[in-house]
């Protein structure tokens, strides 16, 4: 079957007649909203339809794979607006279960443009990360993937029996836990490279990162709301906290790092920087919540090599068990790899090495990249439980250990292995190393279960509102109904043209769906889920990167810390179940000042339950709040539900304040709250 044919199925039902017209920027950086007291950070390629499309065949997502050559059955229910029989009704109810799956199963196998996914296991929503979200309940052994390696046109390839086979399946890309000792951490990669389980070796080797200063150094503009940061008020709560710096000078660090520095384009810190980074030069165990793209990275990475660099720290040898002195984790590849990239430009010069190492690649690579010397390891909670029981990484050198999104890499799905992590043997106590966490959000009950991690006397930054979208970010909801999402997402990514433009859906399946959708509208796409292989993800990371493809479709596994110049445009195809996601994914634009827009569409059906939530975000970043969605909100929870008022949507403060502190000004004019016996150490379980 020709394209033609395929695009002949597409049912196109009247285009709505409303389309957003972007405003000029509206960025106010006047009052607030903040009832807080708090102190201001700063006391002082694609021209035409069929280029596009052929870029899509040629890269990225279902590149090579025919978009035709469909499933009879597939083809029959023709994504028709309604039908309930078919396909798209099937995933819009979210119905993905193993169970409802035979028929789609059927489907999926012979349909190559769409990919992955169907009949997966996974009830509701395929939400993943990279490691660890779904290690529970129904998805064991239920996962399969589909195409493999971009651009190759490869058939179809199936691994649901291989990792079923393997047994307590228990992430998306690697990891069994067979129940004993340090060998109790199995990977994909593991599995197959040793031979002891039936899962399909991992053999992709990431292409290294360019070595020329130029791409080493390479960076973004700081944008027009920049200074504007400074406004932002900022609160530090806990005892004792160190003064905030106001310059990079005062933060007096070594020559090589100020050159680092300043080959970054970095001439002014920002305010997350200005509190961080004296508080971990101090020695203090910091959890800072700052909005997206704010600078937290470097907020963290500058003090830790600063350290090292004070410390005297000697290159590290060729050794078989490494032992590094930061460990480093995030969710999410992509991240931990960004993190890393950050970690090499910093690090620049001095004889701190770096080194990265992620699921979905070959693990005797990063093996052979670890036992060459490691001072910093970059890892995905995953493959480094892999490493350490494969005693290659010894942890007893441990000063630092980061935990970027900090809030994801707490709660259900990740907070398991920290904990694990922390018991390692060797982990040097809470006492003895520094730990640091960093996000956006910071919902109270996860704030809580951080203090097991984090010595009594942390300090805890606030920087503007805890969990707060960024301000940069012009915020749209719009009212569409699931059957008119499809139209409305082509008309207003036909209005923006070329501009850079994420679009978030909930699941897998509808990731690939709506990429192929949108190339049959001819508008080039590509597509990073947690079912395409590793080199497909990076492939599709780097192709919007460079604005080969303008448009990405992604599942939430991009939503946090990706930070992609030019990003002008996120758009919730459909939003997510929680509003720190929300608040994570609206952040990919936005960012250093930059300004950006997110549209939202608001299924009535789907998603009341955010209304609350979503008016309060609105409001306290200063947007439009639809009367209707006010509405919405009211109706769901009632008359003494007001969405300017701080409810207990956010963890707005250190919750220590709430059951011990009191505030009061330090020395730096900041408000600090007094937390003398701030949290107990809370049993985990
Ligand atoms: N002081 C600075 N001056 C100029 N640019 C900066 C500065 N600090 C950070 N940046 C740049 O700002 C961008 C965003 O930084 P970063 O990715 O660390 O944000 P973030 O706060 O971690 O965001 P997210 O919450 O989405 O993870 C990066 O490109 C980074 O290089």
């Amino acid at each position: 079957m020709g394209d033609e044919d395929w695009e002949a199925e597409i049912i196109k039902p009247h285009i709505s007649s409303y389309v957003p017209v972007f405003e000029k920027d509206r960025y106010s950086s006047g009052a607030n909203g903040d009832t807080f007291n708090r102190t201001p950070a700063s006391s002082s390629e694609m021209g035409d339809g069929s280029s596009r499309r052929d870029h899509f065949m040629r890269s990225g997502f279902a590149s090579g794979r025919s978009l035709g050559n469909r499933d009879p059955g597939f083809s029959n229910n023709k994504f028709e607006e309604g039908d309930s029989s078919g396909f798209w009704r099937g995933y819009q109810d979210g119905n993905d279960s193993e169970a409802s799956g035979s028929s789609r199963r059927g489907g999926r196998g012979s349909f190559r443009g769409c990919r992955g996914g169907f009949g997966r296991g996974s009830p509701n929503s395929d939400y993943e990360q990279d490691e660890g979200t779904q290690r529970s309940g129904g998805i064991f052994g239920s996962r399969r993937s589909a195409l493999s390696g971009a651009g190759n046109g490869d058939t179809f390839q199936s691994r649901s029996g291989s990792r079923s086979g393997r047994g307590g399946y228990k992430g998306l890309n690697e990891e069994v836990i067979t129940g004993s000792g340090k060998n109790s951490w199995k990977s994909e990669a593991e599995g197959g490279e040793s031979g002891d389980t039936q899962g399909p070796k991992v053999t992709y080797i990431p292409p290294p990162p360019p070595e020329d200063e130029d791409s080493i150094f390479a960076h973004y503009q700081t944008g027009i709301n920049f200074d504007k940061y400074d406004t932002i008020l900022v609160e530090v709560s806990g005892h004792d906290p160190p003064p905030a710096i106001l310059t990079f000078e005062e933060a007096n660090l070594c020559q090589t790092l100020n050159n680092n520095i300043a080959k970054a384009g970095y001439t002014k810190l920002t305010p997350v920087q200005k509190y961080s980074i004296p508080i971990i030069q101090g020695g203090r165990d910091l959890m800072a919540c700052a909005q997206t793209g704010s600078g937290k990275t470097a907020a963290f990475l500058l003090p830790i090599l600063a350290h090292m660099m004070r410390d005297g720290i000697t290159a590290s040898r060729f050794k078989e068990l490494q032992e590094p002195e930061c460990i480093i984790v995030a969710p999410t590849r992509e991240l931990i790899n960004q993190i890393y990239l950050e970690a090499r430009k910093f690090s620049f010069g001095t004889c701190v090495r770096a080194v990265v190492t992620y699921g979905g690649t070959q693990l005797g690579h990063s093996i052979r990249q670890i036992v060459q010397g490691c001072n910093i390891l970059c890892a995905t909670p995953g493959r480094l439980m892999d490493i350490i029981g494969k005693e290659k990484i010894g942890l007893r050198q441990v000063k630092y250990l980061v935990l970027d999104e900090a809030d994801r890499m707490l709660d259900m799905g990740f907070g398991p292995e920290m904990k694990k992590l922390i018991s390692c043997p060797g982990m040097p106590s809470k006492e003895q190393r520094q730990t640091l966490m960093f996000s956006a959000t910071f919902p109270e009950e996860i704030q809580r279960l951080a203090g097991e991690f984090l010595k009594a006397n942390y300090l805890f930054v606030a920087v503007g509102q805890v969990g707060g979208a960024c301000r940069d970010v012009q915020q749209t909801i719009l009212q569409v109904g699931q059957y008119s999402k499809r139209e409305k997402l082509v008309e207003i990514l036909r209005n923006i043209g070329d501009e850079r433009t994420m679009v978030f859906v909930e699941t897998k399946k509808k990731a690939d769906f709506i990429a192929t959708f949108l190339c049959q509208e001819k508008i080039s796409t590509t597509s990073i889920h947690g079912d395409r292989e590793q080199r497909e993800r990076e492939q599709a990371l780097g192709d919007f990167r460079c604005g080969k493809c303008p448009v990405l479709v992604a599942t939430s596994v991009a939503a946090r810390g990706l930070d992609i110049e030019n990003v002008q445009h996120v758009i919730n195809f459909d939003l997510p179940s929680t509003i720190d996601e929300y608040v994570h994914r609206i952040g990919r634009t936005g960012r250093c000042g930059n300004t950006g827009r997110a549209i939202s569409f608001f299924d009535l059906e789907s998603d009341s339950q955010l209304a609350q939530p979503l008016v309060k975000v609105l409001s306290d970043a200063q947007q439009d709040v639809p009367a209707w969605l006010e509405e919405i909100a009211f109706s769901t929870y009632g008359p003494g539900f007001s969405g300017n008022a701080r409810g207990n949507v956010f963890a707005s403060v250190d919750t220590r304040k709430n059951y011990h502190g009191k505030s009061s000004l330090n020395t730096a004019g900041f408000s600090s709250s007094q937390a003398p016996n701030p949290v107990d150490d809370e049993s985990w379980d």
